[in-house]
């Protein structure tokens, strides 16, 4: 018998371990293995408490709802997998219920070879310990065959799950990405569906595991003694309530636990994304992430502490009943009611029934987990987004003219719908010309360009291209073919420079990425890295100049040869010199295409066909560079306003 390291429950088990040895003249050894599957059963309990700490992130704003049939349409696929998985595992329980009887059978040759020393041992007791090895040798067969299906269902569905849900939010609007977190929705990607996987596998072995074994061993105690099974009846549905009671308990402490995790989670996510500003503020010591993980650990501890306490209260009143069993028994068995071997066999049965319930109290808990993860993960699956990706029509290339008409514009965004941003904006650009809109900070200007790239839908009002409605049009031929976009902080992704220019056309030729590139001013410096077009450019682009960055973004706008192409802002983060080479490249890129440029330097627009002041949402003065200086108006005192800078 091992000496308990462990707190009260080992010593109660001790204690019990104490008590079989004592019983072990009527039992014989078996009682003592008896005693260390007990003790064994405290010790994996105790394990369970570390295990169960939940370390789900969260990204949970409202209660979604579980939606069967989506897990279902997962689920089809795997359906041979998962009835074969279904089948081992309750195969495997069915072996379960019948151990303990084979075990009676064999104590009780155990016990009358002691009470009558006659016979052969050896050969008497070969039969059921042969029997009760080759249960053991299946049973073993059985619960390896279910984990191995049961975990490829598991890791199929998952990566599947994620598959999807990667490619829905992809396809979600702008507008969704303003009212949610990065973080959060990578948590949905990442954490949630870790949690209803596990969930799911647990739920499905050891939940039908526990079930049937916990039907099965009360079958075999009512069949072994009616007196003794009704003595466990009624004391059992009075520890389930309570446990019940705490159990919601617990969970309502997990869930605002995982709350708190996903909330530290989004703090990390953002500091990580944009640590160069981070840095310039020297806020790293002061970064919130310590305090929001602080209170995660607080929360979690609590809750820890909390199944702790549940589940040293549960085991101790499950251990009791097996003391009471054993008491109960004794006295059976002194008055002949009962033989050793049957109470042997109600013991391991009811040490069974035991563990089946603990499981299924702390499988109940998980299940909760996995369903509310899994929700979260199935909101996002069905989520359809307002601005259709794809369906429409397209205009045939040779008869696109490149001419957009802002008609009576009105237009708030989603997350502040108060705040009316457009006011009966009207504006036209015209084929193959180039049409600047300059105004202050905050006017509208970049709100027009996401409204022509249909990033939102007006609130009211109409946009044309060559005279159709957009909202009419296929939404990717119109970003895909048509709109080319580059803006003051171009995004690269992390990978070789020619696969971000190809990003804008990804059927294009090495060819037709080097003619991008050199339209844009961009071939000459790229030849000159060592691994020229293969140069992996760092995420975000970190390993290349403010300049650099914005000549690869213009090839890649390029390469999809667009008839619109809209800059905003697309050389006002750059020096003089980088300004003036990307210059050159836009200058080049613009020509016999529709421009729109969303201007913040007036020096680089003066050329412009037309030149709008947007103010307040609408357009208050509109006309050459001249004409508006010649006014006298909003334009002159802006230009006026940025010498006077450019001079301090
Ligand atoms: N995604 C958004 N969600 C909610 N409001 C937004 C969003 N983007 C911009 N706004 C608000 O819309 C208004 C217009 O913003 P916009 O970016 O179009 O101005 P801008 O004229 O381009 O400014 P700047 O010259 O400073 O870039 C501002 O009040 C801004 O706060």
């Amino acid at each position: 018998m091992p000496t308990a390291p462990y707190s009260g429950l080992a010593m109660l088990s001790a204690a019990f371990g104490a008590r079989l040895r004592e019983l072990s003249f009527i039992l014989g050894p078996a009682a003592l293995t008896v005693s260390a599957r007990l003790f064994c059963h405290v010790a994996h309990c105790e394990a369970d408490v570390n295990n169960n700490t939940p370390v789900e992130v969260v990204a949970k704003q409202t209660v979604p709802e579980f939606k069967w049939h989506i897990l279902w349409e997962f689920l089809k696929p795997q359906l041979f997998a998962l009835i074969g998985a279904v089948v081992l595992a309750f195969g495997a329980a069915i072996l379960n219920i019948q151990i303990p009887l084979m075990l009676g059978d064999l104590v009780n040759v155990v016990a009358r070879y002691l009470r009558e020393h006659t016979g052969n041992y050896v050969h008497e007791i070969r039969g059921p310990a042969l029997k009760l090895l080759g249960l053991y040798g299946i049973q073993g067969l059985l619960t390896s065959g279910y984990i191995i299906l049961l975990s490829r269902v598991g890791e199929r569905v998952a990566a599947d799950m994620r598959k999807t849900l990667f490619a829905s939010l992809l396809r979600q609007d702008v507008a969704f990405f303003d009212a949610n977190k990065t973080g959060q929705l990578v948590n949905r990607l990442t954490a949630d569906i870790q949690e209803f996987k596990s969930s799911f596998k647990l739920v499905i072995s050891q939940g039908l595991r526990s079930i049937t074994q916990t039907v099965g061993c009360f079958v075999s105690l009512y069949v072994i003694s009616p007196k003794l099974t009704g003595l466990t009846v009624v004391v059992l549905p009075c520890l389930v309530g309570a446990g019940a009671l705490i159990g919601s308990f617990l969970r309502k402490l997990s869930r605002l636990a995982q709350e708190q995790v996903a909330k530290a989670t989004g703090v990390a996510d953002e500091a990580l994304g944009n640590v160069r500003t981070v840095k310039a503020f020297a806020m790293e010591e002061r970064e919130l992430y310590a305090y929001e993980v602080d209170k995660s650990c607080d929360m979690n501890e609590n809750l820890g502490a909390g199944i702790a306490v549940f589940q040293g209260l549960s085991n101790m009143a499950l251990n009791c009943i097996v003391l009471g069993t054993i008491f109960a028994g004794g006295t059976l068995i002194s008055s002949n009611e009962m033989s050793p071997g049957d109470l042997m066999s109600f013991l391991v049965a009811s040490q069974t029934v035991q563990r089946s319930l603990a499981s299924i109290s702390i499988l109940f808990g998980q299940m909760v987990r996995g369903l509310s993860s899994g929700a979260r993960v199935f909101e996002y699956l069905a989520l359809q987004p307002t601005i259709p990706l794809c369906g429409g029509g397209r205009i045939p290339y040779h008869s696109l003219t490149g001419r957009v008409d802002f008609m009576n514009i009105s237009f708030s965004y989603p997350t502040r719908p108060g705040h009316q941003v457009l006011q009966k904006f009207s504006l036209t650009l015209p084929p193959s010309k180039t049409v600047a809109i300059v105004g202050e900070s905050g006017g509208g200007k970049s709100t027009v360009a996401s409204l022509l790239e249909r990033f939102y839908d007006p609130t009211s009002g109409v946009i044309m291209l060559d005279g159709l409605d957009i909202r009419t049009l296929d939404l990717s031929w119109l970003r895909g073919q048509v709109i080319g976009f580059i803006n003051q902080e171009p995004v690269l992704f992390g990978s070789s420079i020619m696969e971000n220019i190809r990003f804008g056309k990804p059927e294009a030729t090495d060819a037709e990425v080097i003619n991008a590139a050199k339209q844009a001013n961009a071939h000459r410096f790229i030849t000159g890295f060592p691994d020229g077009y293969n140069t992996v450019v760092g995420e975000r682009g970190v390993t290349l100049s403010g300049g650099q960055k914005q000549r690869i973004a213009i090839a890649r706008a390029l390469i999809k040869n667009p008839s619109i192409l809209v800059l905003d802002e697309a050389t006002s983060a750059l020096d003089a010199e980088s300004e003036r080479v990307v210059q050159e490249a836009l200058d080049r890129a613009t020509r016999g295409r529709t421009v729109l440029i969303i201007a913040h330097r007036l020096s680089t627009i003066q050329g412009a066909d037309l030149i709008c002041v947007i103010s307040n949402g609408r357009i208050v003065e509109a006309g050459t560079h001249l004409e508006l200086l010649g006014k006298g108006g909003l334009y002159s005192d802006l230009i006026r306003r940025q010498r006077a800078e450019g001079q301090k």
